[in-house]
């Protein structure tokens, strides 16, 4: 299929987690679009009964496109850590359980992410103190027209996993990730140093370069 250009204009981010919108507001601003959230629109969020994070991101866009008849971008990402065979993967919101209380400083909606933390801290620690801690995140950009027209794109950073978790910006699994070359955690990183080498950035750079 040939590629299609994203032309200026309004355009749904397809997610319900308030630190990935934030960030995807951030890397669009420079490129004349309008982003409204799937939240702000009131969209329900989708099931994410896929098995890869393509199909997952392209589950959630097509579900934002076809109820607002925009274009909407979709997110799927996740952390994928060598010594537990790439888990928890495209499970990775999973292991963040939902909790009843509101959302957190650093999570989505009601997800509690240093219980998430301790769960692969956890699993790394069954296998002994020389266990490799090498992960890296994982995104997947999912862009969908209300024609059904669709863009994909991946990135990745790769970097090693710290305890206890440290810092308190950015969201998620961020106070446990330092990434490659550095000594700070995402979570300690200024939100504009995120945004130059994470996984979130790399694709987004993909997504630029092949439709603006
Ligand atoms: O930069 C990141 N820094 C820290 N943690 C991150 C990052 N990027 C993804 N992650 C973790 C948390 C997220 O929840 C999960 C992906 O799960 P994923 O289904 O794609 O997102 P989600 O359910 O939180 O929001 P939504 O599906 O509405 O976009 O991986
Ligand atoms: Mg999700």
């Amino acid at each position: 299929m040939t590629r299609r250009k994203l032309a200026p204009g309004r355009l749904v981010i397809a997610s319900h987690n308030a630190g990935k919108v934030r960030e995807i507001r951030a890397l669009l601003e420079p490129f004349g679009i309008e982003p409204v959230s799937a939240g702000d629109l009131g969209l329900p969020e989708p099931e994410e009964t896929g098995t890869t994070f393509a199909e997952n991101a392209l589950l959630k866009a097509h579900a934002s496109a076809q109820a607002s008849g925009l274009p909407a971008l979709a997110d799927d990402s996740g952390l994928c850590v060598a010594a537990l065979g790439g888990a928890p993967g495209v499970y990775t919101a999973d292991w963040a359980e939902k909790q009843w209380f509101e959302a957190q400083t650093l999570g989505g909606p009601g997800r509690d992410w240093y219980l998430a933390m301790g769960k692969v801290e956890g699993k790394l620690a069954e296998q002994g103190p020389d266990v490799d801690r090498s992960a890296f995140f994982i995104c997947t950009l999912a862009l969908v027209w209300p024609d059904g027209h669709e863009e994909v794109f991946e990135g990745r950073v790769h970097g090693s996993l710290a305890w206890p978790p440290r810092g308190t910006m950015g969201f998620g699994y961020d106070p446990v990730f330092v990434p490659l070359g550095r000594d700070l955690t995402f979570a300690e990183l200024d939100p504009t140093e995120k945004h130059a080498m994470s996984h979130r950035a790399d694709a987004f750079r993909k997504l630029v370069e092949a439709l603006f």
